[in-house]
Protein backbone atom coordinates (compact mmCIF):
# COMPACT_ATOMS: atom_id res chain seq x y z
CA UNK A 1 0.00 0.00 0.00
CA UNK A 2 1.47 3.91 -0.73
CA UNK A 3 0.35 6.98 0.47
CA UNK A 4 2.93 9.58 -1.14
CA UNK A 5 -0.20 11.41 -2.09
CA UNK A 6 -1.03 11.84 1.41
CA UNK A 7 1.91 13.40 2.28
CA UNK A 8 2.35 15.35 -1.10
CA UNK A 9 -1.46 16.28 -0.53
CA UNK A 10 -1.04 17.57 2.88
CA UNK A 11 1.83 18.82 2.10
CA UNK A 12 0.47 20.87 -0.36
CA UNK A 13 -2.55 21.05 0.41
CA UNK A 14 -1.62 23.02 3.96
CA UNK A 15 0.38 25.34 1.66
CA UNK A 16 -2.81 26.01 -0.49
CA UNK A 17 -3.90 28.25 2.34
CA UNK A 18 -0.97 30.61 2.28
CA UNK A 19 -0.88 30.98 -1.91
CA UNK A 20 -5.03 31.69 -1.72
CA UNK A 21 -6.09 28.76 -3.76
CA UNK A 22 -9.55 27.36 -2.97
CA UNK A 23 -9.10 23.89 -1.87
CA UNK A 24 -12.14 21.51 -2.72
CA UNK A 25 -13.46 19.32 -0.08
CA UNK A 26 -11.81 18.28 3.05
CA UNK A 27 -9.65 15.43 1.95
CA UNK A 28 -8.32 12.49 3.39
CA UNK A 29 -4.73 10.38 2.88
CA UNK A 30 -3.15 8.10 4.01
CA UNK A 31 0.14 8.77 4.96
CA UNK A 32 3.45 6.99 5.39
CA UNK A 33 6.21 9.39 6.42
CA UNK A 34 8.46 10.25 9.24
CA UNK A 35 8.06 13.58 10.92
CA UNK A 36 11.45 14.33 12.93
CA UNK A 37 11.55 15.96 15.98
CA UNK A 38 14.50 17.88 14.44
CA UNK A 39 14.57 20.58 12.08
CA UNK A 40 13.58 18.95 9.08
CA UNK A 41 9.83 18.11 10.26
CA UNK A 42 8.71 21.96 10.21
CA UNK A 43 9.91 21.85 6.67
CA UNK A 44 6.70 19.35 6.20
CA UNK A 45 4.11 21.96 7.09
CA UNK A 46 1.52 18.78 7.79
CA UNK A 47 3.60 18.00 10.66
CA UNK A 48 1.98 17.84 13.98
CA UNK A 49 2.22 21.38 14.94
CA UNK A 50 0.13 22.79 12.53
CA UNK A 51 -3.52 22.89 13.25
CA UNK A 52 -4.48 22.07 9.45
CA UNK A 53 -3.88 18.27 10.19
CA UNK A 54 -4.67 15.23 13.05
CA UNK A 55 -2.34 12.81 13.12
CA UNK A 56 -2.82 9.55 13.95
CA UNK A 57 -0.57 6.54 14.53
CA UNK A 58 -1.30 3.26 13.15
CA UNK A 59 0.54 -0.11 12.42
CA UNK A 60 1.74 -0.95 9.31
CA UNK A 61 2.48 -4.74 9.64
CA UNK A 62 3.39 -5.56 6.54
CA UNK A 63 6.52 -3.42 5.94
CA UNK A 64 7.53 -2.99 10.04
CA UNK A 65 6.94 1.02 9.08
CA UNK A 66 4.45 3.49 11.00
CA UNK A 67 1.83 4.82 8.75
CA UNK A 68 0.40 8.23 9.35
CA UNK A 69 -3.08 9.06 9.06
CA UNK A 70 -3.38 12.86 8.06
CA UNK A 71 -6.89 14.16 7.87
CA UNK A 72 -6.72 17.52 6.02
CA UNK A 73 -10.00 19.03 7.95
CA UNK A 74 -9.53 22.83 7.54
CA UNK A 75 -6.74 24.82 5.65
CA UNK A 76 -6.12 27.16 8.41
CA UNK A 77 -3.26 29.75 7.48
CA UNK A 78 0.21 28.85 9.29
CA UNK A 79 1.48 30.97 11.83
CA UNK A 80 3.28 33.93 10.15
CA UNK A 81 6.62 33.05 12.06
CA UNK A 82 6.74 30.33 10.19
CA UNK A 83 6.18 31.53 6.55
CA UNK A 84 9.72 31.97 6.03
CA UNK A 85 11.02 28.32 6.79
CA UNK A 86 9.16 27.39 3.64
CA UNK A 87 11.45 28.55 0.85
CA UNK A 88 14.68 26.98 2.55
CA UNK A 89 15.20 23.57 4.26
CA UNK A 90 16.83 23.61 7.14
CA UNK A 91 20.38 21.67 7.87
CA UNK A 92 20.16 17.96 8.92
CA UNK A 93 22.91 17.27 10.91
CA UNK A 94 22.19 13.61 11.82
CA UNK A 95 25.04 11.28 10.57
CA UNK A 96 25.30 10.30 7.29
CA UNK A 97 25.07 6.59 6.36
CA UNK A 98 26.67 5.42 2.96
CA UNK A 99 25.33 1.71 2.01
CA UNK A 100 27.49 0.05 -0.20
CA UNK A 101 26.21 -2.94 -2.18
CA UNK A 102 26.72 -5.08 -5.61
CA UNK A 103 26.91 -8.23 -6.22
CA UNK A 104 29.31 -11.35 -5.22
CA UNK A 105 32.50 -10.04 -5.80
CA UNK A 106 31.73 -7.21 -8.11
CA UNK A 107 34.50 -5.25 -5.59
CA UNK A 108 32.73 -4.02 -2.33
CA UNK A 109 35.32 -4.93 0.17
CA UNK A 110 37.86 -3.03 -2.36
CA UNK A 111 36.31 0.07 -2.02
CA UNK A 112 35.72 -0.07 1.46
CA UNK A 113 39.51 -0.63 1.74
CA UNK A 114 39.94 2.10 -0.67
CA UNK A 115 37.93 4.44 1.09
CA UNK A 116 39.07 3.86 4.33
CA UNK A 117 42.91 4.01 3.42
CA UNK A 118 42.18 7.57 1.61
CA UNK A 119 42.83 10.28 3.20
CA UNK A 120 39.57 12.48 3.82
CA UNK A 121 40.16 13.39 7.43
CA UNK A 122 36.36 11.25 8.35
CA UNK A 123 35.81 9.04 11.02
CA UNK A 124 34.40 5.93 9.52
CA UNK A 125 32.47 3.29 11.51
CA UNK A 126 31.97 0.51 9.12
CA UNK A 127 29.39 -2.03 9.77
CA UNK A 128 29.52 -5.28 7.64
CA UNK A 129 27.58 -8.17 6.43
CA UNK A 130 29.73 -11.23 5.73
CA UNK A 131 26.44 -13.66 4.82
CA UNK A 132 27.39 -17.06 6.88
CA UNK A 133 31.27 -15.95 7.44
CA UNK A 134 32.53 -16.40 11.05
CA UNK A 135 36.48 -15.45 9.54
CA UNK A 136 36.62 -11.31 9.48
CA UNK A 137 38.08 -10.79 6.21
CA UNK A 138 41.65 -10.07 5.90
CA UNK A 139 41.29 -7.11 4.19
CA UNK A 140 38.97 -5.58 6.50
CA UNK A 141 41.61 -6.49 9.37
CA UNK A 142 44.10 -4.54 6.81
CA UNK A 143 41.59 -1.79 6.30
CA UNK A 144 41.28 -1.35 10.21
CA UNK A 145 44.38 -0.74 10.76
CA UNK A 146 44.61 1.69 8.58
CA UNK A 147 41.95 3.81 10.16
CA UNK A 148 38.20 3.00 10.41
CA UNK A 149 37.26 4.01 13.92
CA UNK A 150 34.96 0.77 14.95
CA UNK A 151 33.97 -2.07 12.73
CA UNK A 152 31.36 -4.27 13.08
CA UNK A 153 30.54 -7.80 11.49
CA UNK A 154 27.19 -9.14 11.25
CA UNK A 155 27.44 -12.85 10.20
CA UNK A 156 24.48 -14.50 10.88
CA UNK A 157 22.31 -13.89 7.79
CA UNK A 158 21.51 -11.20 5.22
CA UNK A 159 21.01 -7.74 6.35
CA UNK A 160 18.44 -7.08 3.91
CA UNK A 161 16.43 -10.60 5.78
CA UNK A 162 17.21 -11.87 9.14
CA UNK A 163 19.70 -9.45 10.46
CA UNK A 164 17.74 -6.93 9.78
CA UNK A 165 16.90 -6.44 13.25
CA UNK A 166 20.38 -6.79 14.37
CA UNK A 167 21.28 -3.83 11.72
CA UNK A 168 18.75 -1.81 13.75
CA UNK A 169 20.90 -2.31 17.47
CA UNK A 170 24.37 -1.82 15.88
CA UNK A 171 23.37 1.53 14.66
CA UNK A 172 21.88 2.26 17.31
CA UNK A 173 24.87 0.77 19.53
CA UNK A 174 27.13 3.27 17.78
CA UNK A 175 25.14 5.90 17.98
CA UNK A 176 24.71 5.72 21.88
CA UNK A 177 28.06 4.56 22.85
CA UNK A 178 29.88 6.25 20.31
CA UNK A 179 28.32 9.66 19.30
CA UNK A 180 30.94 12.31 18.55
CA UNK A 181 33.24 9.67 17.78
CA UNK A 182 32.88 9.40 14.13
CA UNK A 183 31.41 11.13 11.16
CA UNK A 184 30.30 8.53 9.17
CA UNK A 185 28.94 5.05 8.62
CA UNK A 186 29.63 2.95 6.05
CA UNK A 187 27.68 -0.61 5.45
CA UNK A 188 28.73 -3.19 3.16
CA UNK A 189 25.68 -5.37 2.44
CA UNK A 190 26.44 -9.42 0.87
CA UNK A 191 26.33 -9.70 -2.49
CA UNK A 192 23.01 -11.09 -1.89
CA UNK A 193 21.13 -8.09 -0.61
CA UNK A 194 18.31 -6.21 -1.96
CA UNK A 195 18.78 -2.66 -0.70
CA UNK A 196 14.97 -2.13 -0.52
CA UNK A 197 14.34 -3.17 3.30
CA UNK A 198 17.98 -1.98 4.33
CA UNK A 199 16.86 1.79 2.81
CA UNK A 200 13.58 1.11 4.45
CA UNK A 201 14.95 0.35 7.57
CA UNK A 202 16.56 4.13 8.27
CA UNK A 203 12.74 5.56 7.70
CA UNK A 204 11.01 2.49 9.82
CA UNK A 205 13.05 2.81 12.56
CA UNK A 206 12.78 5.57 15.30
CA UNK A 207 16.02 4.66 16.84
CA UNK A 208 17.85 5.03 13.47
CA UNK A 209 15.72 7.97 12.04
CA UNK A 210 16.38 10.58 14.48
CA UNK A 211 19.94 10.49 14.61
CA UNK A 212 21.23 8.96 11.42
CA UNK A 213 20.59 9.62 7.87
CA UNK A 214 21.06 7.61 4.89
CA UNK A 215 23.16 9.40 2.87
CA UNK A 216 23.10 7.25 -0.31
CA UNK A 217 23.52 3.47 -2.46
CA UNK A 218 26.62 3.06 -4.22
CA UNK A 219 26.21 -0.32 -6.25
CA UNK A 220 29.36 -1.89 -7.65
CA UNK A 221 29.03 -3.80 -10.81
CA UNK A 222 31.65 -6.24 -12.40
CA UNK A 223 32.64 -5.58 -15.87
CA UNK A 224 33.22 -9.17 -16.38
CA UNK A 225 30.15 -10.65 -15.16
CA UNK A 226 27.46 -9.17 -14.67
CA UNK A 227 25.50 -9.29 -17.47
CA UNK A 228 25.39 -12.75 -16.49
CA UNK A 229 23.83 -11.58 -13.67
CA UNK A 230 21.62 -9.13 -15.41
CA UNK A 231 20.02 -11.00 -17.43
CA UNK A 232 19.37 -14.16 -15.88
CA UNK A 233 15.71 -15.09 -15.90
CA UNK A 234 13.78 -15.93 -12.20
CA UNK A 235 11.10 -17.48 -11.45
CA UNK A 236 8.12 -15.61 -11.30
CA UNK A 237 8.41 -13.45 -7.99
CA UNK A 238 11.77 -14.29 -7.23
CA UNK A 239 14.07 -10.64 -7.21
CA UNK A 240 16.78 -10.81 -8.70
CA UNK A 241 18.94 -8.77 -7.02
CA UNK A 242 21.83 -7.36 -9.39
CA UNK A 243 19.36 -5.75 -11.07
CA UNK A 244 17.43 -4.26 -7.77
CA UNK A 245 20.73 -3.23 -6.74
CA UNK A 246 21.45 -1.11 -9.49
CA UNK A 247 17.87 -0.13 -9.60
CA UNK A 248 18.29 1.91 -6.12
CA UNK A 249 21.82 3.33 -6.34
CA UNK A 250 22.62 7.02 -6.06
CA UNK A 251 26.12 6.12 -7.38
CA UNK A 252 27.18 3.38 -9.65
CA UNK A 253 30.42 1.75 -10.08
CA UNK A 254 31.49 0.01 -13.02
CA UNK A 255 34.05 -2.09 -11.48
CA UNK A 256 36.83 -4.40 -13.11
CA UNK A 257 37.10 -2.81 -16.09
CA UNK A 258 40.87 -4.38 -16.42
CA UNK A 259 39.39 -7.34 -17.72
CA UNK A 260 37.19 -6.57 -20.41
CA UNK A 261 37.31 -4.01 -23.63
CA UNK A 262 35.58 -1.15 -24.25
CA UNK A 263 32.43 -2.28 -26.27
CA UNK A 264 31.66 -4.92 -23.12
CA UNK A 265 31.97 -2.00 -21.50
CA UNK A 266 29.72 0.59 -23.38
CA UNK A 267 27.39 -2.13 -23.70
CA UNK A 268 27.25 -2.95 -20.39
CA UNK A 269 26.60 1.26 -19.46
CA UNK A 270 23.52 0.90 -21.71
CA UNK A 271 22.06 -1.89 -19.90
CA UNK A 272 22.39 -0.28 -16.55
CA UNK A 273 21.12 3.01 -17.56
CA UNK A 274 18.18 1.32 -19.11
CA UNK A 275 17.57 0.28 -15.82
CA UNK A 276 19.04 3.47 -13.95
CA UNK A 277 18.91 6.79 -15.73
CA UNK A 278 19.36 8.81 -12.43
CA UNK A 279 22.63 7.63 -10.91
CA UNK A 280 25.98 8.77 -11.95
CA UNK A 281 28.22 6.04 -13.18
CA UNK A 282 31.80 5.94 -13.12
CA UNK A 283 33.90 2.90 -14.44
CA UNK A 284 37.16 2.31 -12.00
CA UNK A 285 39.64 -0.40 -11.41
CA UNK A 286 40.04 -1.95 -8.31
CA UNK A 287 37.44 0.72 -6.77
CA UNK A 288 39.70 3.51 -7.55
CA UNK A 289 37.39 6.61 -7.35
CA UNK A 290 37.39 10.07 -5.36
CA UNK A 291 35.62 9.69 -2.29
CA UNK A 292 33.75 12.45 -2.72
CA UNK A 293 32.14 10.68 -5.29
CA UNK A 294 30.56 7.85 -2.68
CA UNK A 295 30.43 10.02 0.62
CA UNK A 296 28.24 12.74 1.49
CA UNK A 297 26.24 12.30 -1.57
CA UNK A 298 23.14 13.37 -0.56
CA UNK A 299 20.71 10.76 -2.62
CA UNK A 300 17.86 10.89 -0.36
CA UNK A 301 18.08 14.72 0.52
CA UNK A 302 15.70 17.49 -0.74
CA UNK A 303 17.84 20.04 -1.29
CA UNK A 304 19.89 17.79 -3.83
CA UNK A 305 17.11 16.82 -6.07
CA UNK A 306 18.02 19.61 -8.15
CA UNK A 307 21.04 18.73 -8.99
CA UNK A 308 20.40 15.20 -9.00
CA UNK A 309 17.66 16.18 -11.31
CA UNK A 310 19.35 18.83 -12.99
CA UNK A 311 22.47 16.73 -14.08
CA UNK A 312 20.02 14.41 -15.61
CA UNK A 313 18.57 17.30 -17.95
CA UNK A 314 21.99 18.35 -18.52
CA UNK A 315 22.72 15.00 -20.06
CA UNK A 316 19.68 14.63 -21.98
CA UNK A 317 20.47 18.30 -23.26
CA UNK A 318 23.95 17.22 -24.45
CA UNK A 319 22.85 14.04 -25.98
CA UNK A 320 19.49 14.33 -27.28
CA UNK A 321 19.34 18.39 -27.86
CA UNK A 322 15.91 18.10 -26.33
CA UNK A 323 13.68 20.70 -26.16
CA UNK A 324 12.36 21.73 -22.47
CA UNK A 325 9.36 23.26 -23.83
CA UNK A 326 7.78 20.20 -25.26
CA UNK A 327 6.65 17.27 -22.98
CA UNK A 328 9.11 13.97 -23.19
CA UNK A 329 9.57 11.29 -21.67
CA UNK A 330 11.30 8.20 -22.29
CA UNK A 331 13.38 5.39 -20.67
CA UNK A 332 16.81 6.16 -20.53
CA UNK A 333 19.28 5.40 -23.06
CA UNK A 334 22.27 7.89 -22.45
CA UNK A 335 25.64 6.89 -21.25
CA UNK A 336 28.24 8.31 -18.41
CA UNK A 337 29.27 11.36 -17.26
CA UNK A 338 32.54 11.42 -20.09
CA UNK A 339 31.05 9.03 -22.33
CA UNK A 340 29.08 10.88 -24.99
CA UNK A 341 28.43 8.75 -27.66
CA UNK A 342 24.38 7.59 -28.13
CA UNK A 343 22.99 5.56 -30.55
CA UNK A 344 20.77 8.31 -31.84
CA UNK A 345 22.96 9.03 -34.94
CA UNK A 346 20.06 9.76 -37.10
CA UNK A 347 19.21 12.73 -35.09
CA UNK A 348 15.74 11.66 -33.90
CA UNK A 349 15.45 10.80 -30.34
CA UNK A 350 13.87 7.24 -30.30
CA UNK A 351 11.39 7.01 -27.49
CA UNK A 352 10.77 3.30 -26.17
CA UNK A 353 6.78 3.52 -25.92
CA UNK A 354 7.09 -0.44 -25.27
CA UNK A 355 6.08 -1.35 -21.77
CA UNK A 356 8.79 -3.16 -20.22
CA UNK A 357 8.05 -5.58 -18.06
CA UNK A 358 11.59 -5.13 -16.44
CA UNK A 359 13.24 -2.42 -14.15
CA UNK A 360 13.58 0.85 -16.28
CA UNK A 361 13.73 4.53 -15.45
CA UNK A 362 11.37 7.02 -17.12
CA UNK A 363 12.12 10.90 -16.87
CA UNK A 364 8.97 13.69 -17.53
CA UNK A 365 9.87 16.90 -18.12
CA UNK A 366 7.75 19.88 -19.38
CA UNK A 367 7.12 23.62 -18.44
CA UNK A 368 3.86 24.24 -17.39
CA UNK A 369 1.50 24.98 -13.82
CA UNK A 370 0.13 22.60 -11.90
CA UNK A 371 -3.37 21.77 -10.94
CA UNK A 372 -2.63 20.89 -7.50
CA UNK A 373 -6.01 18.57 -6.86
CA UNK A 374 -5.09 16.91 -9.49
CA UNK A 375 -1.85 15.89 -9.15
CA UNK A 376 -2.93 14.99 -5.63
CA UNK A 377 -5.00 12.81 -6.97
CA UNK A 378 -3.07 11.42 -9.59
CA UNK A 379 0.06 10.64 -7.68
CA UNK A 380 -1.56 9.39 -5.12
CA UNK A 381 -3.25 6.54 -6.54
CA UNK A 382 -0.27 6.06 -8.65
CA UNK A 383 1.66 5.46 -5.74
CA UNK A 384 -1.43 3.57 -4.35
CA UNK A 385 -1.67 1.24 -7.06
CA UNK A 386 1.96 1.09 -7.82
CA UNK A 387 4.18 1.70 -5.00
CA UNK A 388 5.36 -1.73 -4.72
CA UNK A 389 6.90 -0.93 -8.48
CA UNK A 390 7.82 2.30 -8.03
CA UNK A 391 11.85 2.27 -6.48
CA UNK A 392 12.75 5.33 -5.90
CA UNK A 393 11.42 8.74 -7.72
CA UNK A 394 12.65 12.17 -7.52
CA UNK A 395 10.56 15.25 -8.81
CA UNK A 396 10.42 19.19 -8.98
CA UNK A 397 7.40 20.70 -9.52
CA UNK A 398 5.50 23.64 -10.29
CA UNK A 399 2.32 24.19 -8.83
CA UNK A 400 -0.26 26.82 -9.81
CA UNK A 401 -0.26 29.62 -7.41
CA UNK A 402 2.62 28.33 -5.22
CA UNK A 403 5.63 30.50 -5.70
CA UNK A 404 7.86 27.87 -4.35
CA UNK A 405 9.12 24.75 -6.32
CA UNK A 406 8.02 21.90 -4.77
CA UNK A 407 10.35 18.92 -4.29
CA UNK A 408 10.04 15.58 -3.68
CA UNK A 409 11.52 12.07 -3.10
CA UNK A 410 10.49 8.47 -2.90
CA UNK A 411 11.22 5.30 -2.12
CA UNK A 412 8.15 3.05 -2.39
CA UNK A 413 5.98 4.27 -0.48
CA UNK A 414 8.00 6.13 1.55
CA UNK A 415 7.90 9.37 0.88
CA UNK A 416 9.19 13.37 1.64
CA UNK A 417 8.58 16.40 -0.18
CA UNK A 418 8.96 20.09 0.89
CA UNK A 419 8.58 23.54 -1.04
CA UNK A 420 12.26 25.04 -1.43
CA UNK A 421 13.48 28.33 -2.97
CA UNK A 422 11.01 30.39 -4.91
CA UNK A 423 10.83 30.47 -8.77
CA UNK A 424 13.27 32.93 -10.15
CA UNK A 425 11.00 36.31 -12.02
CA UNK A 426 12.59 34.74 -15.31
CA UNK A 427 13.03 31.47 -14.63
CA UNK A 428 10.84 28.86 -16.31
CA UNK A 429 8.18 26.77 -14.44
CA UNK A 430 9.96 23.80 -15.44
CA UNK A 431 8.31 20.40 -14.20
CA UNK A 432 10.81 17.06 -13.88
CA UNK A 433 10.03 14.01 -12.51
CA UNK A 434 12.28 10.71 -12.70
CA UNK A 435 10.96 7.33 -11.73
CA UNK A 436 12.63 3.76 -11.66
CA UNK A 437 10.67 0.93 -11.31
CA UNK A 438 9.06 -2.14 -12.84
CA UNK A 439 6.70 -2.47 -15.06
CA UNK A 440 6.49 1.42 -16.25
CA UNK A 441 4.81 2.37 -18.62
CA UNK A 442 6.27 5.79 -19.88
CA UNK A 443 3.56 6.73 -22.31
CA UNK A 444 0.71 6.20 -19.50
CA UNK A 445 3.04 8.25 -16.92
CA UNK A 446 3.58 11.02 -19.09
CA UNK A 447 -0.40 11.09 -19.77
CA UNK A 448 -1.07 11.04 -16.68
CA UNK A 449 1.32 13.59 -15.66
CA UNK A 450 -0.02 16.32 -18.84
CA UNK A 451 -3.36 15.51 -17.21
CA UNK A 452 -2.59 17.61 -13.98
CA UNK A 453 -1.37 20.39 -15.96
CA UNK A 454 -3.25 23.64 -16.28
N1 LIG B 1 41.23 -7.52 -11.89
C1 LIG B 1 40.53 -6.87 -10.95
N2 LIG B 1 40.26 -7.46 -9.78
C2 LIG B 1 39.58 -6.78 -8.84
C3 LIG B 1 39.15 -5.43 -9.06
N3 LIG B 1 38.47 -5.03 -7.97
C4 LIG B 1 38.50 -6.05 -7.08
N4 LIG B 1 39.17 -7.11 -7.60
C5 LIG B 1 39.38 -8.42 -6.99
O1 LIG B 1 38.17 -9.13 -7.03
C6 LIG B 1 38.02 -9.95 -5.89
C7 LIG B 1 36.71 -9.67 -5.18
O2 LIG B 1 36.79 -8.36 -4.66
P1 LIG B 1 36.03 -7.95 -3.33
O3 LIG B 1 36.34 -6.52 -3.06
O4 LIG B 1 36.33 -8.90 -2.24
O5 LIG B 1 34.53 -8.12 -3.79
P2 LIG B 1 33.23 -8.13 -2.88
O6 LIG B 1 32.17 -7.48 -3.67
O7 LIG B 1 33.53 -7.54 -1.55
O8 LIG B 1 32.98 -9.67 -2.77
P3 LIG B 1 31.90 -10.46 -1.85
O9 LIG B 1 32.13 -9.98 -0.44
O10 LIG B 1 32.22 -11.88 -2.08
O11 LIG B 1 30.57 -10.12 -2.37
C8 LIG B 1 39.25 -9.68 -5.03
O12 LIG B 1 40.20 -10.67 -5.29
C9 LIG B 1 39.74 -8.34 -5.53
O13 LIG B 1 41.11 -8.15 -5.35
C10 LIG B 1 39.45 -4.84 -10.33
O14 LIG B 1 39.09 -3.69 -10.63
N5 LIG B 1 40.14 -5.59 -11.22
Amino acid sequence: MASISADIAATLLSLTSRHSIRVGAPALFPLTWRPRTSPLSHTLSYSTSTSSFRQRLVSNSKRGSRRFTVAATTATPPQSDSSDVLTQIPPDNRIPATIITGFLGSGKTTLLNHILTADHGKRIAVIENEYGEVDIDGSLVAAKSAGAEDIVMLNNGCLCCTVRGDLVRMISDLVNKKKGRFDHIVIETTGLANPAPIIQTFYAEDQIFNDVKLDGVVTLVDAKHARLHLDEVKAEGVVNEAVEQIAYADRIIVNKTDLVGESDIASLVQRIRNINGMAQLKRTEFGKVNLDYVLGIGGFDLERIESAIDAEAEKEDHDHHHDHHDHHHHHHHHDEEHDHKHEHHDGHHSHDHVHDPGVSSVSIVCEGNLDLEKANMWLGTLLLDRSEDIYRMKGLLSVQGMDERFVFQGVHDIFQGSPDRLWGPNEPRTNKIVFIGKNLDAQELEKGFKGCLL
